[in-house]
């Protein structure tokens, strides 16, 4: 019922949960004050001594007891905001720094759309946990207790049956909680599947339709739909039916000691005053409990969903690398790697490779065969493979990325734009540069033209810059990368979009590019890897092949058929496009 990591977790919310509890109690203090003063004023009505004084010293002290509850009543909502605050604050900012320092092999942990739940609906329900439940959970174990040690003076037997029947409640709720945690697993499991398949098939929507399978994709959705739909109503069955055990409980229980009460008046042995105050208590007993129990659902939704967010905080981090490159020339060399992204398939197999400066190196091969996943494991995207990969001969997993990036830049075949003007996602790359020298790239890449028609530099694009084409968002992205200026480009099928007039030119600019760069080009096109320095060629997460053009046109190998297959295709697209 106590999560103690979550406690230990939120040192904060801690104390304000005390605080709250010391609220609660001192405003039961003034209940108990103020019941005493209505039993006071019902046993002189009752034997004729009520005087004018005596209403008037009651009434003051009755609308001081009310005072006072307000009072106590207010403060404990304000602590109980302060700890649900400190809560989201604290618990966002720690998944928030924990995907920071993840950086992009969280989607390999936790799905985007199960975090987004997480962080949002997940926290808000610890907020009742820390906010509701837990000051509840702690007042209700002092409540029945100082009542009892009160009400004792009046009443022993009376006392002693209501704090008797006061633990049936949380062992009602005990029981509860063993089938409640299975199924409230469950039902995040699920929550967070539909979440998943929701998201995903509103993005893939367009295809979805093209292919004709959204209404089977709609079944599908439905059918999961239904399984969620079946699972919360299980859960809220379970909750409305532990509600209804404990309000028997509570109310069968301050029945009991109010029944005790009375027969002991009857019997002579207590005073009138005793039994009304005794009756006007014994709810109290339960009270606190039964409101504990009416929070326990929400806080145990809160728990499973915590159970989740601290798998996620627990993820193990790759050991931080401090390493950093000097202002030698850069060199990457790729000894004897292997890989496997999932450690059941190797996608790379005992690769070797050699980027030296000012080289231009090309890596070629059929789709699948394992050429992005070379790029990525020398931008760090992944640490756990075998063999070596280095950089000025540091280990890259060694490597701080800050510095690695100082240095290499990596244009993939889905660059990402940022929302904002042209301008500003340029000057990503080159916070100091001209609107001349924008211009000038933009015309390298073959997209001046098009920008001119619309704003210029001051153009804006959308969210991922959704209003530009995918071979205008290359463009645009090559343009960045070229004003960034660094030592070694990468580029993995970064003009794969891109018209084959245009494409030409950036090629040509890549070709440029390597008399005073290092380039690393991986691509499809052969016939744009024929100056290279050296061709690397991939076939099923091996390097079969490596040569200039001309060497590996003699060797008559992978490289050579690959090279004729395309050499027809492109005379087979002349022939028709004349
Ligand atoms: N994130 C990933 N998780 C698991 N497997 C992956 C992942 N990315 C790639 N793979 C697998 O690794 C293999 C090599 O993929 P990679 O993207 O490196 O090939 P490629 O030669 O660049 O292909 P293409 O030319 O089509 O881009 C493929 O079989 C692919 O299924």
């Amino acid at each position: 019922m106590i999560d103690k990591r979550l406690l230990k977790e939120m040192p904060q919310a801690k104390v304000m949960v005390w605080k709250q509890v010391f609220m609660q109690w001192l405003g039961m203090l003034s209940n108990i004050g103020m019941v005493f003063l209505f039993a006071n004023i019902f046993v002189e009505m009752f034997q004729d001594t009520l005087t004018l004084r005596n209403l008037m010293l009651c009434a003051i002290g009755v609308i001081l007891m009310i005072i006072v509850r307000m009072l106590t009543s207010m403060q404990a909502s304000r602590y109980s905001y302060r700890a649900s605050c400190d809560v989201k604050n604290h618990l966002r900012q720690r998944i928030y720094e924990k995907l920071l320092e993840l950086k992009n092999s969280y989607t390999q942990h936790i799905a985007t759309s199960e975090l987004v739940q997480l962080s949002v609906e997940g926290v808000d329900q610890l907020e009742t946990y820390f906010g509701r439940y837990l000051p509840q959970f702690f007042y209700s174990m002092l409540a029945p207790l100082t009542l009892f040690l009160i009400l004792v003076w009046l009443d022993w037997r009376s006392s002693l049956v209501l704090l008797v029947c006061v633990p049936l409640i949380p062992l009602s709720i005990i029981a509860v909680q063993k089938f409640a945690k299975k199924l409230l697993s469950k039902y995040w499991t699920s929550y967070a599947s539909l979440g998943d398949s929701f998201l995903e098939n509103l993005q893939g929507l367009t295809t979805l339709k093209i292919y004709q399978a959204d209404g089977y994709k709609h079944e599908e959705m439905n059918k999961e739909a239904e399984t969620f739909r079946r699972i919360t109503m299980k859960v809220l069955t379970m909750q409305l039916n532990s509600v209804s055990v404990m309000d028997l409980i509570a109310y069968g229980g301050a029945a009991i000691g109010s029944i005790v009460a009375m027969i002991a008046y009857r019997n002579g042995s207590i005073s009138l005053f005793a039994v009304i105050s005794i009756v006007l208590l014994s709810s109290e007993f339960f009270i606190p409990l039964r409101l504990l129990g009416s929070f326990f659902h929400i806080a145990m939704n809160g728990i499973a969903a915590s159970a989740k967010i601290f798998r996620l905080l627990d993820i193990p981090l790759q050991e931080e690398a401090k390493c950093t490159l000097s202002d030698e020339p850069v060199v990457m060399q790729l000894s004897h790697v292997t890989f496997a992204y999932d450690q059941q398939r190797v996608v790379l197999q005992d690769v070797s490779l050699n980027v030296l400066v000012n080289s231009f190196v090309s890596i070629v091969g059929e789709s699948g065969s394992g050429k992005s996943t070379i790029a990525k494991l020398c931008c760090g995207f992944a640490s756990d493979y075998q063999g070596s990969i280095t950089v000025q001969g540091i280990e890259r997993s060694s490597l701080a990325d800050a510095s690695f990036y100082k240095k290499v830049m990596y244009v993939t075949h889905k660059p990402t734009i940022i929302k904002g003007s042209v301008r500003e996602n340029l000057r990503m790359g080159n916070p100091l540069a001209s609107d001349e020298a924008l211009w000038k790239v933009l015309q390298d890449v073959c997209i001046a033209d098009f920008l001119q028609e619309q704003d210029g530099l001051d153009t804006m694009l959308e969210e991922g810059g959704q209003n530009l084409s995918g071979g205008q968002r290359q463009r645009l992205a090559m343009a960045r990368a070229l004003l960034a200026d660094r030592e070694v480009y990468i580029f993995d099928e970064a003009t794969s979009n891109i018209d084959m007039e245009s494409e030409d030119a950036i090629l040509q600019l890549i070709h440029r590019l390597k008399k005073e760069k290092t380039v690393l080009l991986i691509t499809h096109r052969l016939s744009s890897v024929v100056d290279s320095d050296c061709i690397y060629v991939m076939e099923k997460g091996s390097c079969v092949e490596q040569g200039t053009h001309e060497e590996l046109r003699r060797q008559n190998g992978v490289y050579e058929r690959m090279f004729k297959q395309q050499q027809t295709l492109e005379q087979f697209y002349k022939e028709q496009t004349v």
